[in-house]
């Protein structure tokens, strides 16, 4: 293979990786502005090598947003992307193609604020709101109403409306609900998202409503994609004026500006402007405002020619790096993180900045004594960009992290084939802690009383190094501590007491075990209901669950292999924690051991209704059609499992079927 088509094929896949964590997990590795670098260098190299543009490009599609567990819906008209750029050269040049195309006009172009949030589609039919969709492929979306109908301000019913229509926004959340969740996530042990976008992206991906109410987030709309009749509107201005007297929550402002050269110096204004906003916004999106003139002008694969987002360049600072310092982890990681000289920064000042991992420090070659750019992106956590090097110190040294674990005298392994350092010691108290605070979270155990200032004081006092330990605990030990009076020591040991009793899952996900997340616990007390038969699976067997992949498997086998982890599993057993899944299916049952997918409304029953026939039958429900799915129970109306389960062949069954299968 050509040194060209290597790059082209090793940026596709690194390309396919981001979308996959962006879209799919709300979970990015890197901030936008390398994820466009990446794509721009795909993009030259593309050109420049036609012969080698073979199959499927990132350059050529929207991301993909779907997952399986959502039920998914044809847009009636596509959601694109956009095409984008940081440069006003860019943009002017984008006027300049217009004009070309239109000779003789002068173009006006309406200039609106781009909001970082989550595209979503909105239909209404006969002006009644019917469904809310994610963008998906930009063909094809998930269907989030259950998630969206609660969002504030969004009418059920608009007057005079078209016969059908697709408004189209953004889903955003506020930075201060962003900051309660987050806040709530670390107190329970759970990760952080790392902006308001990426949590508005996971809360309206969420399968329990309830979960999802509780979140506030926010919309606002500024588009429309189907229409019909199709000539409803006339000019971009009219849609936002028309929006308003609908009551939709709509931008704060928007320009109408004659001439590219005006809507730059709107895009300037706006820049001025648009922190007082209450939506975050990376951009602006320039469009041209006659609809005549857009249809003309049309569409390439992924974007509107009429169209273009001006985004704008992160906020950036230099500072002094002052030192590079370590974070442990639940699981024995260590994470490296930069203490800086203060420094303004977006309206806040900065003092530390996230560095990943070893291979991001290696990369960028980052050294205590730097002047570093630092960058804030949306991001409440800033990052170090790069590094001044004309203003290194002349007797720097390159940062070698395993050395520097070693002066500080932790013992540290590097995961195999990963960035990941662990403390391998067991008796290292910063580990227990962190592993004793993870085993006691809201996540975990929810053992009511032992907060991160009690278990400090009993690691420090090798009271307890381990959860069995804490289990032994005497009153007579817990006096000890500070703050502790006979009361308190008796609430503490209740609630140990009671936490013998928690559910499987909430045992398998307070072990610790590195990669197993709470969802991952649930799955694998669903496949295989004691903690014996997870101890006992082979890597094989447990990539067989729903949603663990072979790192996730080969971790589990890997910590239950482990002499220290199986005798402190041999510890609890003594002690008496549940060890089995409570929801046991009756041995006998018309539908013991079928997993069933429900999918569309029934004609009669409920979904919690028939959800617990076939619990009462002996059967499991789950959201995703597999080749281990049983039957697709399919009311009205079924989307993308119906097909799934056609193509896999998985039995296909009615109201009355199941019923009659459930007698
Ligand atoms: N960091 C990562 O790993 C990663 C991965 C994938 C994508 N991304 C980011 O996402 C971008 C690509 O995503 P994209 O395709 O959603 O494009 P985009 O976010 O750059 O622009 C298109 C989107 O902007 C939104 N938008 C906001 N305000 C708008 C307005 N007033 N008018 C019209 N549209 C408006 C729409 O949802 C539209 O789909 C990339 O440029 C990158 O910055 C980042």
């Amino acid at each position: 293979m050509q040194d060209s088509q290597k790059e082209i094929a090793k940026l596709r896949a690194e390309i396919a990786e981001h979308d996959r964590l962006y879209y799919r997990e709300a979970q990015p590795k890197v901030d936008d502005q390398a994820y466009d670098r990446l794509k721009e260098q795909l993009a030259q190299l593309e050109a420049a090598n036609p012969e080698f543009d073979f199959g499927e490009s990132p350059t050529q599609s929207v991301g993909d947003d779907r997952l399986e567990a959502f039920e998914s819906y044809r847009h009636r008209m596509p959601m694109l992307s956009l095409d984008n750029t940081y440069s006003s050269e860019e943009l002017i040049e984008f006027g300049k193609r217009l004009e070309k195309r239109f000779p003789g006009q002068t173009l006006k172009y309406l200039v609106e604020p781009k909001i970082d949030g989550v595209a979503v589609s909105l239909t209404y039919e006969n002006g009644k709101f019917i469904r809310a969709v994610s963008r998906g492929n930009g063909t094809e979306g998930d269907d989030i109403t259950q998630n969206v109908k609660h969002i504030d301000g969004l009418p059920e019913t608009i007057s005079d409306a078209p016969e059908i229509l697709e408004v189209r926004g953004e889903i955003y959340m506020r930075h201060g609900e962003f900051e309660r969740i987050n806040a709530a996530r670390e107190s329970a042990g759970e990760s952080l998202y790392a902006n308001p976008r990426n949590l508005a992206a996971g809360t309206i991906k969420l399968l329990d409503p309830s979960v999802a109410r509780a979140r506030k987030l926010n919309i606002v709309l500024y588009g429309v994609g189907a229409c019909e009749p199709d000539n409803f509107f006339t000019h971009q201005a009219g849609i936002q004026e028309r929006l308003k007297e609908w009551h939709f929550p709509v931008l704060e402002k928007y320009w109408l500006a004659d001439g590219i050269q005006t809507a730059w110096e709107s895009i300037e204004e706006l820049d001025a402007l648009r922190r007082k906003f209450t939506y975050p916004t990376d951009g602006a999106v320039v469009k041209l405002d006659d609809f005549t003139l857009q249809r003309e002008a049309g569409f390439t694969a992924k974007a509107p020619r009429w169209a273009i987002a001006y985004k704008f360049e992160a906020e950036r600072a230099e500072t002094l790096l002052k030192e590079i310092s370590l974070q442990i982890g639940r699981t024995g990681a260590v994470t490296p993180v930069a203490i800086l000289e203060p420094v303004q920064l977006a309206g806040t000042t900065v003092s530390r900045a996230t560095l990943h991992n070893e291979d991001e420090i290696s990369r960028k070659d980052i050294r205590p004594g730097d002047t570093v750019v630092v960058q804030k992106a949306g991001e409440i956590i800033p990052q170090v960009l790069s590094v001044n090097l004309d203003k290194r110190p002349e007797k720097s040294e390159p940062f070698h992290f395993g050395a520097h674990l070693k002066e500080l005298g932790i013992e540290a392994e590097r995961d195999p084939g990963q960035a990941v350092w662990r403390i391998v010691n067991n008796n290292d108290p910063v580990r227990q802690q962190r592993a004793l605070q993870h085993f006691a979270s809201r996540a975990c155990m929810d053992i009511d009383n032992l907060g991160n200032a009690v278990i400090e004081q009993l690691v420090s006092r090798q009271l307890a190094k381990t959860p069995a330990d804490l289990y032994q605990l005497q009153e007579n030990d817990l006096l000890e501590l500070d703050k502790f009076a006979e009361k308190s020591a008796n609430n503490l040991i209740k609630a140990l007491e009671a936490s013998k009793g928690c559910e499987l899952w909430q045992l398998v996900h307070g072990l610790g075990i590195p990669h197993v997340g709470k969802q991952s616990a649930k799955d694998l007390e669903a496949h295989f209901g004691s903690l014996d038969a997870i101890m006992q699976a082979d890597e094989e067997t447990l990539e067989e669950v729903d949603g663990v992949g072979s790192i996730m498997a080969q971790s589990i086998h890997a910590w239950f292999s482990n002499e220290n982890n199986r005798a402190e599993i041999e510890r609890l057993r003594s002690i008496g924690l549940n060890f089995t899944t409570k929801c046991q299916a009756p041995a006998s049952g018309p539908l013991s051991g079928k997993t069933i997918v429900l999918t569309g409304a029934l004609p009669n029953l409920t979904r919690d209704q028939a959800t617990d026939l076939i619990e009462k039958a002996g059967g499991r429900t789950s959201s995703s059609v597999s080749k281990k799915t049983d039957y697709l129970l399919a009311g009205e109306a079924s989307g993308s499992k119906y097909a799934k389960a056609e193509k896999l062949g998985v039995p296909i069954i009615n109201e009355a079927d199941f019923l009659a299968l459930t007698d």
